[in-house]
């Protein structure tokens, strides 16, 4: 119950919401008590109806106005329930939208670095599977206990009314079911439900983890074992399920028998106070049959108070992910004009260290990027070459020193970054959507004939037009339906639309063979001539397209220079452009 208390102390999630909609969230609770008030007065009516017409009818006005409160509590029921139906599901989507929103700008806000930090199945999950929990929490849980505790002090009231001790006696007895019961039933299911929401949401993490990787479990012969870790996980799973079940029913059983034991307190207590008038007698029946539709919303009570700790463990999960909060960096000092007509980048002693590293990938890094210049970035694997690439695009900030854009600090510039960059890395994205809409994505404003113009600079006209679709042809997921150079050079297309000052190459070549690998750096090079281009590449070919080499390696330059020097002064480097080509190159 503490942590309960406690999680709703903190909380940041939900309670914001409780105070934005409280005159909805109040109208909720009126129409669902009024739901289940109806089916109490509809009951209690009728059993006094019955009993009054077995009666001798000494007038017939007596049986008249029951009928008609019958009538009105009969036809009062559906509507309360409808119009609660209607206003609790409009307060739960009005909230589920406001919190989808919410939780997709935080994750957007750090869309490219949130996988530093959580595991792409920690996501998911959060979008996926959490915020439907906090839907429950008030359809299931919230809503059923007020309205079911509302109902039970209203209706002790009522009887307390005729006879305070008997009033007494159904608080008590109706406490059992409304009060210990389900707090017994958090303490002792509880942990098992936090447990089975822990769980899945390992099956969650462990699943996306597994199919990221399923081509590595098939190659490595392992699938086997991957798919036994993934069943342990839900055999334990359903392991929790069913002893939660056997719970419920056994709880829903012992709920039934007090049930039983209060219509007999209940008959007796309609005969003590009523039993001894001609025309009292009659609320026996009506008392002793009030008490059933009331134990629906009882019962409701003690399964809402049992979900909580499921819950419990998405709203941590929702204000854990609260706390990573995102500084909005300082405005540009430059406009957006300024920045796009840049002279040059520089890296002014840049050094940087991941948080959960101890040692800096980059150590004090100098460097200036002239523009219209082509800068080729070699170095051994883990030598910083991807994290340099992550700081120019501000995706992290340097630990100390600063990149600039003719001296405005670049990550100040993150909303020109679109109008800046161009990226093309190892394997781009392709939608399952057509042709002519995955390449338009480089610039959304660019018409179908300037779609086709890039994808005919790229030279796949052809292969696009004789396709049975032509360019409304879907490229299915991956867009696997084509070969790997194919897919580069879509992806070039889509550059090419957006056409950005600065294209940042990641070794756009790595998984292509030898022959379309040159192809595809001749494209490259040859369409963006006018642009100022940052190649990370790992070897040597086409390293002639570049102005510029630099080697990095352990965070550092250990050299640079143009091919042409580098290949007149260093033997290393003649050597390797030699080996990687084939050729004695610069002859
Ligand atoms: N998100 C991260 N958190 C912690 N350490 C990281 C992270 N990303 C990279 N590193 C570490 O930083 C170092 C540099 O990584 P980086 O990816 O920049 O190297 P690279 O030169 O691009 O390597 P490769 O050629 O293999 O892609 C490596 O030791 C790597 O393990």
């Amino acid at each position: 119950m503490q942590t309960i208390v406690k999680m709703f102390n903190t909380d940041k999630w939900v309670l914001p919401y409780l105070r934005r909609y409280k005159k909805l969230l109040a109208l909720v609770i009126f129409l669902g008590f009024m739901t289940v008030f109806c089916g109490t007065a509809l009951m209690f009516i009728s059993g006094y109806l019955i009993s009054r017409s077995a009666q001798h009818p000494s007038n017939i006005l007596l049986v008249y106005v029951p009928i008609v409160l019958t009538r009105a509590f009969g036809i009062g029921r559906p509507v309360f329930r409808y119009a609660e139906r209607l206003t609790s599901h409009n307060w739960v989507l009005r909230l589920v939208s406001d919190l989808r929103k919410k939780l997709y700008l935080k994750v957007e806000q750090r869309a490219t670095t949130i996988r530093q930090e959580k595991q792409t199945g920690d996501v998911l999950a959060l979008l996926a599977d959490d915020i439907q929990h906090i839907e429950n929490l008030y359809l299931t849980t919230i809503f059923p206990v007020v309205i079911g505790w509302l109902l039970y002090v209203v209706f002790a009231a009522f009887v307390g009314y005729f006879n305070w001790a008997f009033g007494l006696l159904m608080l008590l007895l109706f406490g059992v079911i409304t009060i210990i019961l389900p707090l017994a039933s958090v303490a002792l299911n509880g942990a098992r439900s936090f447990k089975n929401r822990q769980l899945q949401h390992e099956v969650y993490v462990s699943l996306t983890d597994g199919v990221l990787g399923l081509t590595d479990w098939v190659i490595a012969g392992r699938q086997a074992e991957f798919v036994e870790k993934q069943t342990a996980l839900m055999n334990q799973q359903v392991k929790i399920q069913r002893q939660n079940m056997q719970f419920t029913w056994w709880r829903d059983f012992v709920i039934n028998l007090i049930v039983a034991g209060i219509t007999f307190v209940m008959l007796y207590f309609g005969k003590v106070q009523f039993g001894n008038s001609f025309l009292d007698v009659n609320y026996i029946a009506a008392f002793t049959l009030a008490i059933f539709p009331m134990v629906d919303a009882f019962q409701g009570i003690s399964a809402g108070l049992t979900d909580i700790p499921t819950h419990q463990s998405s709203l941590e999960r929702m204000n854990d992910y609260d706390e990573l909060t995102v500084t909005a960096p300082a405005a540009p000092t430059i406009t957006r004009q300024a920045a796009l007509a840049f002279k040059q980048i520089s890296f002014n002693d840049v050094t940087f260290k991941y948080t959960n590293q101890q040692r800096n990938v980059l150590n004090g890094l100098n460097m200036t990027i002239e523009r219209n210049q082509t800068y080729a970035l070699l170095g051994p694997s883990g030598a910083g070459k991807s994290t340099m690439l992550q700081l120019i695009l501000g995706d992290l900030q340097p630990t100390s020193g600063q990149i600039n854009l003719d001296g405005a600090d670049l990550s100040t510039l993150q909303e020109y970054r679109h109008d800046l960059f161009g990226v093309l890395d190892q394997q781009p994205y392709l939608f399952n959507t057509s042709i002519m809409n995955n390449v338009r994505l480089g610039n959304l404003q660019a018409t179908d004939d300037e779609v086709k113009a890039a994808i005919a600079a790229v030279g796949l006209q052809d292969l696009v037009e004789k396709l049975p679709d032509g360019y409304a042809t879907v490229m299915t997921e991956g867009g696997q339906r084509f070969s790997g150079g194919e897919r580069q050079r879509f992806a070039l297309a889509r550059i090419l639309l957006q056409d950005a000052p600065i294209i940042i190459l990641d070794e756009p070549t790595v998984s292509l063979d030898p022959i379309t690998e040159n192809e595809v750096l001749t494209m490259i090079f040859s369409l963006l001539a006018d642009k100022t281009i940052i190649w990370v590449t790992h070897h040597l070919t086409g390293i002639n397209f570049a102005n510029q080499v630099y080697f990095l390696d352990d965070g550092q330059f250990t050299m640079s220079g143009t091919p042409q020097a580098l290949y007149a002064e260093n033997a290393h480097f003649k050597q390797l452009l030699d080996l990687d080509t084939g050729v004695n190159n610069y002859q």
